[in-house]
């Protein structure tokens, strides 16, 4: 019989004196941020530390988190851990003394975690039972411990996996996420590592917390975020699972002509909105910049083309929508993507991430899996080898460079459906016909004309509409006074905003537009179908989406 407490996960401290403000005292930053009861775990993290002045500071520590009734653990030292009262405990890495060593030596009753980085490390940790907890990262790169590189980190979905191997029946081992979290990363990564009835038990943060003169607001707002995960996590599942509710928005089934009446509105609300055209922010190939830019205007929005770093925030204040597109992406043009993502995420705008040619080359596969670990996307757009890339699925279907074809998909229905719940996100897969999900329903489209393969910068520009398409139903929503800012349950529904309708009203105008192009009689190939094209997208109406939308709810 053990006689350890039960343990709230929720907000983990990793302390590091090394990262504390000029001037501000290690035990009164621990003492502020225990103050509010917002830190539920504290770790005594020690890298350089003698063991004798390490045994003192973790006294003087316990003193304090004792104070506030919270249970404390040590990194990694076993003597350091004996030497103290059995109530303390003790967390080790993979590296360290093995765990079941450690555990003889603790005895049963001492709080013991262990750090996994793999499945197979979170599959020996359950199934061996010596450890009661699992630290789970890195999630993201961190400044916070050496030797973290781009390589090693496992972002939301390796964390999902990972977490789901803990928690697989019979023995669920608690688990904290650890490695970059903090206050614009926490909650994107507590629900992308979430799967079915999977969810992590909390995050384990340093500078979060450690790096802040308020390190009581820090741990507050952790403590906030954490929360409403978790309540989010009991509403959902007394509604049928985890995933279903909160990831993605859960609304009533709707037929064909719903979707195609409420795209021609939100249409008409858009070409003629008080607003005026919304700001897309498109970082975008040198192939395609002006295309882009052209037919953003000819869909009534406004584009800006920059890529630069340092005024992205200021400008994700003012934009609608920001487009991402990898077509011609450098380590600058990465940089400025990774900026702005975060600055919109930020500021609650919807993110398209267009990974042209994504599945190419390791650095485009980096680069994909780089932004989508540090940007919550709206709407991940791409071809067939494209989405199979990044939902790992390659071999499917090969990808044969950025204008890679439409491919052999064995299951195109399920590749959204699975992509969209894994990375929280809408997903447009484009192709003959095109598949626009947003994780519950399924639409497909048989608009367009093949023109549109016979034009460089088509495809990155259908980014651009379906971004503008997201904005005017952002906007829609604020014309109505729909809360469109609050984090809520849902991390791409921006409230009460209907993202599926704006995505859907995007792809339909662009394609829309060039089935009437094509037919026009001034179109004699791809070099009039250009022009036509821009024409067509300008004048294309709620009228036209009504006529000549081909579209169909295949799953919902
Ligand atoms: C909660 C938690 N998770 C993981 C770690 C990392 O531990 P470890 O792998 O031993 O690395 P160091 O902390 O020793 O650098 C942790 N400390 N806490
Ligand atoms: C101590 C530690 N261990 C990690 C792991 O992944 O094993 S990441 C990490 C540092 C976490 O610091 P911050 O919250 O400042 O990113």
């Amino acid at each position: 019989m053990t006689s350890k407490p039960a343990i709230d996960y929720s907000v983990y401290l990793v302390t590091g004196r090394e990262l504390l403000p000029p001037g501000v005292d290690y035990y009164a930053s621990l003492e502020l941020c225990l103050s509010q009861g917002n830190v539920t775990v504290v770790q005594i993290r020690e890298k350089d530390t003698e063991t004798s002045d390490f045994l003192t500071i973790a006294q003087k520590s316990l003193a304090i988190c004792d104070r506030y009734n919270v249970p404390m653990l040590i990194n990694d030292n076993l003597s350091v851990c004996l030497s103290l009262p059995e109530r303390v405990g003790l967390h080790i890495g993979q590296e360290d003394i093995p765990v079941s060593v450690a555990r003889r030596i603790l005895g049963p009753n001492r709080l013991l975690g262990i750090s996994v980085k793999t499945i197979d490390q979170a599959r020996i940790a359950r199934e061996e039972g010596h450890a009661d907890y699992a630290g789970v990262g890195p999630c993201y790169g961190t400044q916070s411990k050496a030797g973290i590189t781009e390589d090693k980190v496992i972002g939301c979905s390796g964390a999902q996996r990972i977490v789901a191997e803990l928690k697989k029946e019979g023995r669920r081992l608690p688990c904290v996420l650890i490695g970059g979290l903090n206050q614009r990363t926490a909650a994107r990564t507590l629900f992308g590592a979430t799967s079915e009835s999977n969810a992590p038990d909390g995050i384990a943060v340093i500078s979060a917390i450690v790096g802040r003169t308020d390190s009581d607001v820090a741990a507050a707002e952790l403590g906030d975020i954490v929360r409403s995960f978790k309540t989010g996590l009991s509403s959902s599942a007394s509604n049928g699972g985890v995933a279903s509710a909160f990831a993605l928005p859960s609304h009533p089934i709707r037929d064909a002509e719903w979707y195609k009446t409420s795209a021609a509105e939100l249409l008409t609300f858009h070409r003629t909105s008080i607003h005026g055209p919304p700001l897309i922010q498109t970082i975008t190939s040198h192939v395609s910049s002006t295309m882009s830019a052209n037919l953003a205007l000819a869909f009534s929005s406004s584009p800006i083309m920059s890529h630069e770093a340092s005024e992205a925030a200021d400008l994700s204040l003012a934009v609608g929508a920001l487009v991402l597109n990898i077509g011609t992406i450098s380590p600058a043009s990465r940089e400025g993507m990774l900026v702005a993502g975060r600055s919109a995420n930020a500021n609650r705008k919807p993110v398209v991430l267009d990974p042209v040619g994504g599945g190419a080359t390791q650095f485009r596969k980096d680069v994909v899996r780089g932004l989508l670990n540090a940007t919550q996307v709206t709407l991940l757009k791409g071809n067939a080898a494209e989405l199979a890339s990044i939902a790992g699925k390659g071999d499917e279907v090969r990808s044969r460079g950025v204008d890679s074809g439409s491919g052999q998909l064995k299951d195109p229905v399920g590749l959204v459906l699975g992509l969209a719940k894994r990375e929280r996100c809408l997903v447009l897969l484009s192709g003959k016909k095109d598949y626009l999900t947003d994780g519950q329903t399924v639409i497909t489209s048989d608009n367009g004309h093949p023109l549109l393969g016979a034009i460089t910068g088509s495809g990155c520009a259908l980014g651009v509409t379906v971004g503008a398409g997201l904005a005017a139903a952002c906007n829609l929503a604020k014309s109505k006074n729909e809360d469109v800012t609050s984090l809520g349950n849902t991390l791409v529904a921006h409230g009460n905003v209907d993202l599926l309708v704006g995505a859907l009203t995007g792809l339909l105008a662009m394609t829309i537009a060039s089935e009437k192009a094509a037919v026009r009689d001034d179109v004699r190939g791809p070099g009039t179908f250009i022009p036509a094209l821009q024409d067509e997208l300008a004048a294309v109406s709620a009228e036209d989406i009504l006529k000549y939308a081909k579209i169909e709810v295949v799953s919902s």
